[in-house]
């Protein structure tokens, strides 16, 4: 028979007891209730022990009867004043009942038969009688007593002194019911006992130490039931988004693209809008479509010659083009804003200089004014980049962005559709038809305009992207809610599961 060092410890212990309340047995093994309970149950099974439990009703000694074993019952507080005095008005009393004794005390008084109550003068009169004089002990003082001693008595043992409703009544004691556990070892335990049980320490890790000293030999191993249902752990682990946005960075990666980093989440709307060839006139830059920084309002422009070459692009144009025809300002291009697309990043680095070819791409947080809900957040993230090489057109820019929604999207289909934007000619906007969300509308692309590029100092054709990665964060996190990317319900953070 296999015994847990438990189980022997507990066993040995009932071997000299024979039989043991529960509460001895945790005392004499020096386990815990638990162990201890275990080990009796698992005694049982095996034959080895009987548990016995039985429920009693006792009766314990409220707060106020607590109080009433220290200072006394009211009625006998009272005597004791009557004794004194001979006759009291219930003024006299108040100096040594509570409010709340002092109103039934009278009628305690007339049925003990300790005094007489009279009215003199509209007020009352008690009068000590003979009976008073010389009280004696009552059955529920012998019941206080008692409950004083013992703390609780079993209520069989209180009813013969005085039933206890009466003493539940007077709010001196209430009734509790108790469970007893008693353990007994049966005959096959004890001829288990007497045959000897051997206690071996009980290990639980196999450590080098005990391989290397050949301890393991000597001890026992504990052994484990991997089927018993275990306390969850939640190790700390990446926030689901995060997660996904690194998934995505690094499929990105693999193929080939390098990333572009930028340390603040505001931007000059000169890296916004004018380095995109986007006219300080246009509608999109109005304070309706994008932030503004109230303070401070203002940050710094690039390197003059930069700056000269934008402005020039704007108000008379580059590589044959006419421009916008208006009088650019450095001040408006100056103003501070939260980025509001990624794409600011794109031709941050292609100011920088670039490999040609080359891949470049972004992961931003952006943001948009917009009305909250469930599909709907003023700050989302882009997924931007692009792709600079000598002879790139437009078909490879179709070919990259179908992969990409393949690979990123798990997209089964792609359509394009002829888009707008100021700084890509031409521009498409792109929907990439997923399995289980149907049409997405995944972003927009497009070549970027030469006016834009050569401002840059970049020759060779760029083709660019921006695409919206929040709803496909949604599907592959399985939630409905887009405001539960930034949740900190806990239990969305410990159970969501990002499938890929
Ligand atoms: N920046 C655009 C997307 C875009 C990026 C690059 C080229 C063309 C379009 C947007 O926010 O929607």
């Amino acid at each position: 028979m296999e015994l847990s060092y438990q189980e022997k410890l507990t066993l040995i212990k009932l071997g000299e007891l024979k039989k043991a309340k529960f509460e001895e047995l945790v005392e004499k093994t020096g386990l815990d209730q638990v162990a201890v309970m275990r080990s009796v149950l698992g005694l049982q099974a095996k034959g080895l022990a009987k548990l016995h439990e039985r429920s009693e009703k006792v009766v314990r000694l409220t707060e106020t009867g607590k109080e009433y074993a220290r200072i006394g019952l009211p009625e006998w507080r009272a005597l004791k004043v009557l004794k004194e005095k001979k006759k009291v008005t219930l003024d006299d009393l108040s100096e040594v009942l509570s409010e709340d004794e002092l109103k039934p005390i009278v009628g305690l008084l007339r049925k003990e038969g300790w005094a007489n109550v009279r009215k003199e003068e509209g007020k009352l009169i008690l009068e000590i009688t003979e009976k008073g004089l010389n009280a004696e002990e009552r059955p529920i003082d012998k019941a206080l007593k008692l409950l004083a001693e013992r703390g609780s008595v079993p209520v069989r043992d209180i009813e013969k002194l005085i039933p206890a409703k009466e003493l539940k009544r007077r709010k001196i004691a209430e009734e509790e019911t108790v469970t007893e556990r008693e353990v007994k070892i049966t005959p096959s335990g004890e001829e288990l006992v007497r045959k000897g049980i051997e206690l071996k320490r009980e290990v639980s890790v196999l450590t080098p130490e005990l391989i290397k000293s050949g301890k393991w030999r000597e001890v026992e191993f504990r052994r484990f039931d991997i089927k018993t249902p275990v306390r969850r752990i939640y190790p700390g682990k990446k926030q689901p988004y995060r997660a996904f946005l690194d998934k995505i960075r690094r499929r990105l990666i693999e193929m080939g693209f390098i990333e572009m980093t930028v340390e603040s989440l505001i931007e000059t709307q000169f890296w916004n809008f004018d380095a995109l060839f986007q006219p300080q006139n246009h509608p999109a830059r109005e304070w309706t479509d994008t932030y503004q920084l109230k303070y401070p309002k203002s940050g710094y422009l690039p390197e003059k010659e930069l700056v000269e070459r934008v402005k020039e692009a704007h108000e008379r144009g580059l590589a044959g083009s006419r421009g916008w025809g208006y009088v650019w300002s450095p001040e408006r291009a100056m103003l501070l804003m939260p980025r509001a697309h990624g794409t600011a990043l794109s031709g941050r680095q292609l100011a920088k200089g670039v490999e040609i070819p080359g891949k470049y791409f972004t992961i931003q947080r952006v943001f948009r004014p917009d009305v909250l809900d469930r599909t709907h957040l003023i700050e989302f993230n882009q997924v931007d980049g692009f792709v600079v090489g000598e002879d790139l057109n437009f078909r490879h820019l179709l070919g990259i962005l179908k992969r990409f929604a393949v690979e990123i999207a798990g997209a089964k289909k792609v359509k394009f559709l002829p888009d707008y934007y100021p700084f890509t000619e031409p521009s498409v906007q792109m929907s990439a038809y997923h399995p289980e969300l149907g049409w997405v509308e995944f972003g927009g692309a497009g070549i970027f305009r030469e006016e834009m590029t050569k401002a840059l100092g970049i020759d060779a054709p760029v083709i660019a992207w921006g695409i919206g990665i929040d709803r496909l964060a949604m599907f592959k996190l399985g939630i409905d809610d887009i405001r539960y990317l930034f949740s900190y319900d806990l239990r969305w953070l410990r159970e969501a599961k990002l499938v890929w």
